[in-house]
C-alpha cells in the first residue's frame, strides 16, 4: 500500500512486512488490529513490536508520556506510515474518520468550514465530491456545534472550532471507526465540552474510537480501555485510569499537570494499573505498570 494523505487512509489493509504476513485467528468483532508492529523513523525504532486490538463499539484511549509513541501508531494505523515490521487491518478507508494532530492543517487555509468538512469525502479513487455532499458537509458541522460557520473561513474560527472543523471532515464520512489523535489538546473550553457531547452520540450511536489523550478529561465516562505506550512497547492494557474524586468537579483548575496525583488506580491491582500517575506525562520510567 502507498502512502496516504491523513485524511484518506489506505483501502482495506491487510498489510504485512516480516516473517508472519497473515493475521493470527481474529474474531469478526475486531475492527483494528496491529500485530507485532514495528515502525522505524529515520533511526528511530519508534514502535517496537505493537500488539493492539479494538472491537466494535469499544471506546480505547491510547495513553503515555510525549514521544512514547502514540501518534506513530495511529499514523501506522490509518496508512500514513509503513510499518517495518508487523501486521496491520484497518476497515475501508471510506468507513474511517482520522483526526489527525493539530497543526495549522485548518488555520491555514483560507477556506470555508464547509470547503475543509466536505473535502472529508474525497477518497483516492474518488476524486469528486458525491451526490448530496452539502447535506453531508451541513450534517457534519451540525454535530460539532459549527452549524451556523459553514460559510467562514477557517482562519477566522477560533484554535478550538478548527478542531472541530477537523473533527467534521472526519465525520462528513459518517464513520464506522474514529481514530482521533489528541483532539482536545489546547483547545478552549467550549469546544472540548462540545466535543464531548459529541463523542457522546457517536459512542451511543456504536461507532468505535481510538483516541490519543494526555488526560481522559471530558471524555472519561466514555472510555472503556486505555492502552498505554512507552517507548514504543504496550506496557498496559486494560482498565482506564480514572480521576481521583474532586477532579470532576467544575470549579477544578485542569490547567495544571498534577503530576503524581490526580489519577489513581482502577481498583487495587486487577487493571494492571499498581502506580499509575498522571496522563499528562506521568508514564516515566519510574511508573511501576505491569508489563502487557
Ligand atoms: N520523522 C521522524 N524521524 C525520527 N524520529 C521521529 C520522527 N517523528 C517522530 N519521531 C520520534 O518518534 C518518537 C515518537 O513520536 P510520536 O510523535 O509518535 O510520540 P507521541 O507519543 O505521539 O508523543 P506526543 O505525546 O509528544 O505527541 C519520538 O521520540 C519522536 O521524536
Amino acid at each position: 500500500m502507498s502512502a496516504t494523505s491523513p485524511q484518506t487512509p489506505g483501502p482495506d489493509r491487510r498489510q504485512a512486512a516480516g516473517p508472519s504476513g497473515d493475521l493470527a485467528d481474529v474474531p469478526d468483532d475486531v475492527v483494528i488490529t496491529a500485530e507485532g508492529v514495528h515502525v522505524r523513523l529515520g533511526t528511530s525504532h519508534v514502535l517496537r513490536g505493537v500488539d493492539l486490538r479494538v472491537r466494535r463499539g469499544e471506546v480505547v484511549a491510547l495513553l503515555g508520556a510525549n514521544g512514547s509513541g502514540k501518534s506513530t501508531l495511529v499514523r501506522t494505523l490509518v496508512g500514513v506510515l509503513q510499518p517495518a515490521a508487523g501486521v496491520v487491518h484497518m476497515p475501508d478507508a471510506a468507513r474511517v474518520g482520522y483526526v489527525p494532530q493539530r497543526v495549522a492543517a485548518a488555520g491555514g487555509l483560507p477556506a470555508t468550514a464547509t470547503e475543509v468538512v466536505s473535502s472529508g469525502l474525497l477518497l483516492p479513487g474518488r476524486l469528486r465530491l458525491p451526490r448530496g455532499w452539502r447535506a453531508r458537509t451541513a450534517e457534519a458541522l451540525d454535530l460539532v456545534g459549527l452549524a451556523d460557520r459553514g460559510d467562514t473561513a477557517t482562519i477566522h474560527l477560533s484554535g478550538g472550532q478548527q478542531q472541530r472543523v477537523l473533527i467534521a471532515r472526519a465525520l462528513v464520512r459518517r464513520p464506522e471507526v474514529l481514530v482521533l489523535d489528541e483532539p482536545v489538546a489546547g483547545v478552549d473550553h467550549p469546544s472540548q465540552e462540545q466535543f464531548a457531547a459529541t463523542m457522546t452520540r457517536l459512542v451511543a450511536s456504536g461507532i468505535t474510537v481510538l483516541v490519543v489523550l494526555h488526560e481522559l478529561g471530558e471524555l472519561a465516562s466514555l472510555v472503556t480501555r486505555a492502552v498505554v505506550l512507552r517507548h514504543g512497547r504496550v506496557v498496559h492494557d486494560g482498565a482506564a485510569p480514572r480521576p481521583r474524586a474532586g477532579h470532576a468537579d467544575a470549579d477544578h483548575d485542569h490547567v495544571h499537570p498534577h503530576a503524581g496525583e490526580d489519577m489513581v488506580p482502577l481498583g487495587s491491582g486487577e487493571s494492571g494499573f499498581t502506580g499509575i500517575e498522571d496522563a499528562t506525562g506521568a508514564f516515566t520510567d519510574h511508573t511501576p505498570l505491569r508489563e502487557a
